[in-house]
């Protein structure tokens, strides 16, 4: 990792490559499939909702780019398989690189939270992620040529209030990754990479509210999305197996990605609870959620979210 810093690695070449995005109607699931675009590659564009995915496709196919469109809800298994076999069909070729980026949160305190709302966070950020690997790996694995992106989140690596669906989501969605490419490793399988992404709250709307203290936010603002996924696609192209967004300077300088989630464990799982306590008070960390709770609230819909 420190001579990754300082000897910055060749991008590998990704034209050609076929990429899956889910969540592509969405703020960061658009722009990476922009981003991929704009590197050569042809995009599967798989959403639950179909104008935003539409959308989609008509930016990427104004840029000059190939775009093939499949409305697919994450949550249902046997619609992934279904839309799996559809994509080899209608290509006559195997996805290459898969980007699991479709998200949702709750927005709402645990206990005011309808049960539904629960499991389809749970079903969106962690389940899904096994049925799409599970319908793209084996070929992968067969050609020995891949690449399985999870967009996770600094809520998988540690966890603030009011937020109790996704971060344990997030969390699941980190091991699964993590130990996905564990796997890859042991069966030294070494053509498909893994790149697990952790982005600190990104302006896309998703937690839009979401306020830390303003003398901290000065230093670490929300990030602009573009931001966001130009470092994630800088480190899918260098095959990193870890990025959190932003790399904080300071830690910048230990030279290594491994740092933060390093900082993360050690400051959250190594010292005593109520340190933790304390800087997230002094952080303004303990409430940040607040103001995201109660604009979510004021939805009538909860957003984008609709309970059976
Ligand atoms: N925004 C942030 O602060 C951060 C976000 N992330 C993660 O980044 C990823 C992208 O988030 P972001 O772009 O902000 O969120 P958006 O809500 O803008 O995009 C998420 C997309 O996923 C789609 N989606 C939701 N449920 C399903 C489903 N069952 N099947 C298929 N597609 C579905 C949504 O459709 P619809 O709009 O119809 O619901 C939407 O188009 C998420 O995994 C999120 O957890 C990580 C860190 C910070
Ligand atoms: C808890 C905490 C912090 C705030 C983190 C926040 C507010 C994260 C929000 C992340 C989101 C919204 C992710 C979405 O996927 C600090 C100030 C970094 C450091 C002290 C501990």
């Amino acid at each position: 990792s420190s001579v990754r810093v300082v000897l910055r690695p060749r991008t590998k070449p990704i034209d050609g490559e076929l990429v899956l995005i889910t969540g592509a109607g969405g703020g960061l699931g658009r722009l990476f499939a922009q981003e991929f675009t704009m590197h050569g590659a042809e995009v599967v564009l798989w959403d639950i909702n179909t104008s935003s995915n539409e959308q989609t496709a008509k930016l990427v196919r104004e840029m000059g780019g190939k775009a093939y469109t499949y409305t697919v809800d994450v949550t249902n298994r046997e619609d992934v398989y279904h839309n799996a076999d559809i994509v080899r069909k209608d290509l006559g070729r195997d996805v290459t690189m898969l980007v699991n980026n479709a998200g949702v949160v709750a927005g709402k305190r645990m206990l005011d939270c309808p049960d539904e709302l629960i499991e389809r966070t749970m079903k969106v950020n962690c389940l899904a992620l096994f049925w799409t690997v599970k319908a793209f790996l084996p070929q992968m694995k067969a050609q020995n040529h891949g690449h399985i992106v999870t967009i996770a989140s600094v809520l998988g690596l540690f966890s603030t209030a009011c937020v109790e669906d996704y971060c344990a989501s997030k969390f699941a969605a980190v091991g699964f990754h993590e130990s996905l490419a564990h796997e890859l490793l042991a069966e030294e399988v070494e053509g498909v990479k893994t790149t697990l992404v952790c982005p600190y709250i990104v302006d896309t709307g998703m937690f839009a509210g979401c306020k830390i203290r303003e003398e901290v936010e000065l230093l670490l603002p929300p990030l602009e999305p573009q931001y966001c996924v130009e470092q994630a696609m800088n480190a899918i192209l260098i095959d990193q197996p870890l990025v959190c967004i932003p790399r904080l300077t300071y830690l910048n300088t230990f030279s290594s990605v491994q740092c933060f989630k390093l900082y993360c464990t050690f400051s959250f799982r190594l010292l005593p609870w109520e340190s933790n306590v304390v800087t997230y008070r002094f952080m303004g960390s303990d409430k940040c959620m607040y103001p995201f709770i109660d604009s979510m609230n004021k939805q009538p819909t909860n957003g984008s979210v609709q309970v059976a």
